[in-house]
């Protein structure tokens, strides 16, 4: 089963900076490539305290209208973002976990194939020099280091989605199998959210599995905000990267406490 990202025509480029505009605004973000800077391994990324007292101001001026969507597990998110993610919405695991500010996560079972897959997939990655990353709801095989097999770590997770009935997920670098959902139906779910409710949605994201929250957003009268290099999306605007995020966030938040 491969995630479905519904990607634009060729010429659906998104271009320009969102509106920094707060009123009547909720802020979706991915985490890896679009808060954060890719690293070399999983493990590698930094989380500046700066970016978090950003974020913490951005919460103070839209409460309870931010979110944070990512393929991370909640709790490589809890690691991650510390106390910020216990103040603000968060969707892990690429929608199948979900989690309210200050609430316990709604969240469902891992899949009963995902062990059997993911010891087939270590074999892969033991055979072949590939990373594997084990979280709550899916397991990732990296190829950053080596991208020369991307097409053996490729071929190998489709066997086994197939095999197991998994979703076969794409990312940078990266392949995975993984339990359904996707940050489209996230996205929606927290928008019917009190604070959300009747709101635009900004959703950044810089990867294929964030186009299902660009429709998301899209659909719901919001806009999808690409972050790194022009590409066909369903994104209506761009960013440069991470630290062009961090402006537009700075920018949104300017005299905020
Ligand atoms: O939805 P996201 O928050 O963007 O998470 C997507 C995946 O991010 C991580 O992998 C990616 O970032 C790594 C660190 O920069 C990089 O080494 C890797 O090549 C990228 O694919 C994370 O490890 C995955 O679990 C997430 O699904």
């Amino acid at each position: 089963m491969l995630a479905s990202h519904r990607l634009p025509d060729a010429d659906a480029v998104p271009a320009g900076a969102p509106p920094t505009l707060l009123d009547g605004t909720s802020v979706f973000f991915d985490l890896d490539g679009t808060l954060i800077d890719i690293a070399a391994t999983p493990d590698g990324v930094v989380v500046s305290p700066d970016l978090l007292a950003a974020l913490d101001r951005l919460v103070a001026a839209a409460p309870g209208r931010v979110a944070v969507l990512s393929g991370r597990s909640l709790d490589q998110l809890d690691h991650l973002l510390g106390r910020f993610a216990r103040r603000v919405a968060v969707a892990g695991s690429h929608g199948a976990e979900i989690r309210l500010a200050g609430q316990d996560a709604r969240q469902r079972s891992a899949p009963p194939a995902l062990a059997a897959a993911t010891r087939a997939l270590r074999d892969v990655a033991e055979a072949h020099g590939l990373l594997l990353e084990e979280k709550s709801m899916g397991t990732a095989l990296h190829y950053r280091h080596a991208p020369g097999r991307e097409a053996i770590a490729a071929s190998a997770a489709a066997v086994l989605a197939d095999r197991h009935g998994l979703v076969l997920q794409r990312g940078k670098m990266m392949v995975e199998l993984r339990a359904p959902g996707d940050k489209g139906d996230a996205l929606c779910a927290l928008l019917r959210e009190e604070a959300m409710v009747g709101t635009r949605p900004l959703f950044f994201g810089d990867d294929v599995t964030d186009e299902d929250g660009f429709v998301a957003a899209t659909r719901a009268g919001g806009a999808g905000v690409l972050v790194g290099p022009a590409r066909a999306s369903a994104a209506r605007y761009r960013l440069d990267d991470p630290a062009a995020v961090r402006r537009w966030i700075d920018a949104a938040t300017v005299g905020a406490a």
